[in-house]
């Protein structure tokens, strides 16, 4: 498949999430592009998406995902969803998006009581900012990682599960100590925390409006 961000579908949807009334939020091609290439890299299977929108970078997943793979993607607002769903239906991968309507901490919380800990690939965090700490602790324990003991062979590629989090920059806010708005405080303490975190690895990438790619590397 050519570039996802080339894909007319995915341009489709960007412009119609544009011309929604109301709208503030944008959605990021070159974002997109990572997430669909570490999907690819990574060989990931089961994915989680928390805060979906209109469902252009769950769209840009499921375009690249096998059809073995599967995308849990947690959206509260219905409006958007139905969105998504009308773009999923139409690029022909609906079959390998779960969709969940409703509060993605209530989502991600009944996944860990159904005994789905440790079996996720992937996982791209993107909804409310003043909650990030509580859906990356949730994801954490639902994202792989298999010890050394526990690997076949050294080449084995799914031994660690990657979270993949949205605007840890916010716009430059967090880097300005002078800004200490709740969801700024927030995102600047989630940094901070994941930085010193040894349950896992991380790398801040400047692009979009910053994100941080994880790696799980502590069960
Ligand atoms: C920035 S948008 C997501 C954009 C999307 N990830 C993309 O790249 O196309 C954030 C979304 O998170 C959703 N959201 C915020 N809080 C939520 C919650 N508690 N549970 C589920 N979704 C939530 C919002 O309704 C909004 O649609």
């Amino acid at each position: 498949m050519a570039n996802v961000r080339e894909q007319p579908i995915l341009r489709e949807l960007r412009e119609e999430t544009a011309t929604m009334h109301g709208s503030q939020m944008q959605v990021s091609p070159d974002e997109a592009q990572l997430l669909s290439m570490l999907v690819q890299i990574l060989g990931a299977q089961q994915c989680i998406e928390v805060g979906v929108y209109t469902g252009y970078s769950s769209l840009a997943i499921a375009l690249i995902l096998p059809e073995s793979g599967r995308l849990v993607a947690c959206e509260k607002d219905a409006r958007c969803l139905e969105i998504g769903k009308k773009y999923y239906e139409r690029a022909g991968v609906s079959h390998k998006v779960d969709v969940r309507h409703g509060d993605a901490a209530d989502t991600l919380r009944a996944m860990i009581q159904n005994g789905e800990s440790c079996s996720y690939d992937f996982a791209f965090l993107d909804a409310d900012k003043r909650a990030y700490d509580q859906y990356f602790e949730m994801l954490l324990e639902l994202v792989l990682f298999l010890s050394d003991h526990l690997v076949s062979s050294p080449h084995m590629s799914r031994r660690w599960g990657v979270i993949v989090i949205d605007n840890v920059l916010w716009q430059g806010r967090v880097a300005d100590p002078l800004v200490d708005d709740p969801k700024t405080v927030s995102i600047r303490d989630f940094n901070s925390k994941i930085l010193r975190d040894s349950r896992v690895n991380i790398s801040m990438v400047p692009i979009g409006d910053g994100i941080t790619i994880c790696r799980k590397i502590w069960s």
